[in-house]
């Protein structure tokens, strides 16, 4: 299956250089070196996004840009020809409801999906609901950015007296196909959540590429942080300059060995995605 995008556009985005195509430009060749391709995309804007609250595990949802994004992520991956044998998201309604507006706007019908709380969004721990702001005002932005995207410094752990704390670890759907409940997390740093993700990755979702299956993946910005860390070999320093953006589609070709062929692809305008990242960034200034 090769992609209708051509001529790659580089941009450095913190230490990494990404590259992009635009719909009318010449093909970059990695097509045809690949033998994999898999598609993953953040969740569209949540209402708690929006209000710039830590999010986690709380279960936000789409606000109407989210659901907006969500469809037009469809129509970019409808347009881009790529289709799916299966579908990978957490069990956060936020993904759950940009998977189905992605497969309704891109033609997809009856795929199976299978949902896990291993790609939910990292835990917040107690910063979960609090603004991101008001947050870097209190603590300062230095402090909130090591929370945010260091690799290992976990946010402080959430309490039983904290305000979601009931609603989150009493939630059902962890009961039968969570966490042990001795694991069940309190806070997650970026490293805590790629011990929970990388299993399933390797042992669900990377059989299923060997077999040829073609799958999209929709979950979360900082549990998409650790795949990509994991394909892009990105070291502990600089993923914490990358930002994922809500409801772009992005594509990696794959050898063989599941290994990048040539870098991530958005499936979008070079610099729309740039603005997109660079406002995640933003989120945790103190303004
Ligand atoms: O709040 C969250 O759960 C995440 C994603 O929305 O935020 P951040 O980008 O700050 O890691």
């Amino acid at each position: 299956m090769a992609l209708p995008l051509r001529n790659p556009f580089y941009r450095l985005i913190g230490k990494t250089a990404f590259r992009f195509y635009s719909k009318d430009s010449a093909n970059s060749g990695d097509e045809e070196k690949a033998k994999y391709k898999i598609v993953m995309i953040r969740h569209g804007e949540s209402e708690w996004n929006k209000k710039n609250l830590f999010c986690g595990w709380y279960d936000a949802a789409l606000s109407e840009n989210g659901l907006v994004e969500a469809c037009s992520a469809g129509t970019a991956i409808r347009k881009a020809k790529l289709k799916f044998d299966i579908a990978h998201t957490s069990v956060l309604k936020r993904a759950n409801d940009t998977l189905m507006a992605i497969l309704l706007s891109s033609g997809h019908k009856d795929i199976p999906i299978r949902k896990t709380w291993r790609l939910n969004e990292r835990h917040y721990g107690g910063l979960t609901g609090l603004n991101k702001t008001e947050t870097a005002k209190k603590f300062g932005e230095e402090k909130v950015q090591i929370w945010r995207r260091s690799f290992d410094t976990p946010p402080p752990p959430m309490e039983e007296d904290h305000k979601y704390y009931n609603e989150i670890r009493n939630d059902p759907r962890y009961c039968e196909n969570g966490p042990d409940p001795e694991d069940f997390p309190k806070t997650e740093s970026l490293k805590l959540t790629i011990e929970r993700t990388l299993p399933y990755w390797n042992e669900v979702i990377v059989p299923q590429i060997r077999e040829g299956k073609k799958i999209i993946i929709v979950a979360h910005g900082n549990s998409l942080r650790g795949v990509v860390k994991h394909l892009d070999e990105i070291s502990d320093e600089a993923i914490m300059g990358l930002n994922i953006p809500t409801g772009l589609p992005f594509v990696y070709n794959l050898d063989e060995c599941i290994k990048p062929v040539g870098k991530i692809q958005f499936l979008g305008d070079p610099e729309m995605v740039k603005k997109a990242m660079e406002s995640v960034a933003n989120q945790g200034k103190a303004k």
